[in-house]
């Protein structure tokens, strides 16, 4: 198998995973969120690791909605080539009816570094991809935008959005967020309080390949296939806004 290769199954993984998406929204209909929830979780997990048992049988595979068990099964630390997966990202979005930011997440961690990743956006028709990363709007001097989170945004936001001169856009899901920057809805995302490695892991394989600046918000590298797959804050954003937005995160938290 080539590397290209890896790159396509990721996009066509999270495109049909997707697909089954749209049609359990359209099967369960809204009347029960936490119906709608489930049904939708388990049934893009379950097509996953059907689909990447059948096409990638040495892999290990790192779900959101693995078993506790599974997900801390050590064998995946000494493998080289791990699938980190959220079945359905914005699980709380999907189920709320008329809103586009939620996702499938499908990426590849192999020795150390995200080698591909798929966003798809099935309620957006789009699909973000490393096999033809996305080319972002340069950035425009002046007034920016910060997507955060809907329900969780970090606690700072608010003063760092004023530090920088920039304006908060409360988004579902971390990878329609991500996406976000890399289409030219926003300029960057900034979150803190606790998220795990299956949340950001594709949309950074995409931000990476694409040429964005992605790193936790202390500036440190984003490191994937850990023993505790807690990963709790991040910083994506346009290359040139990164260096302010950390010195703005860095002077908030002393
Ligand atoms: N404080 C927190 N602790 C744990 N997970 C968090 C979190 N804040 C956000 N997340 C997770 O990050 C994803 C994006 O969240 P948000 O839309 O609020 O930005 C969601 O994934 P899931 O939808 O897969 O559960 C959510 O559960
Ligand atoms: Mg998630």
């Amino acid at each position: 198998m080539t590397i290209r290769d890896d790159h396509a199954l990721a996009a066509d993984l999270a495109e049909e995973a997707g697909r089954r998406l749209l049609e359990i929204r359209e099967r369960e209909g809204f009347g029960d969120a936490a119906v709608l929830r489930a049904a939708g979780d388990r049934g893009a997990h379950l097509y996953l690791m059907e689909a990447l048992g059948r096409l990638r049988p040495s892999d290990s595979v790192l779900s959101e909605e693995s078993s506790r068990e599974d997900r801390l099964d050590p064998r995946r630390l000494s493998a080289d080539r791990v699938w980190i997966v959220d079945p359905l990202d914005g699980t709380r979005e999907f189920s709320e009816e008329g809103r586009s930011d939620w996702a499938v997440h499908v990426a590849l961690w192999e020795r150390g570094t995200l080698a591909a990743g798929a966003v798809a956006l099935p309620a957006q028709g789009r699909t973000l991809t490393t096999a033809d990363p996305p080319k972002p709007p340069p950035y425009a001097k002046g007034r920016f935008r910060i997507a955060v989170s809907r329900t969780r945004p970090p606690e700072f936001v608010q003063k760092l959005a004023y530090l920088v001169g920039a304006d908060l856009v409360p988004i579902g899901s971390a990878g329609a967020k991500i996406s976000a920057v890399l289409t030219g809805d926003v300029e960057a995302y900034v979150h803190a309080g606790g998220q795990y490695e299956w949340d950001s892991a594709a949309p950074v394989a995409v931000a990476q390949a694409a040429g964005v600046h992605t790193s936790r918000i202390d500036g440190t590298v984003l490191t994937y296939n850990q023993a505790d797959p807690s990963l709790p804050d991040i910083l994506v954003s346009l290359p040139e806004l990164a260096p302010s937005l950390l010195a703005g995160i860095r002077d908030l938290q002393r």
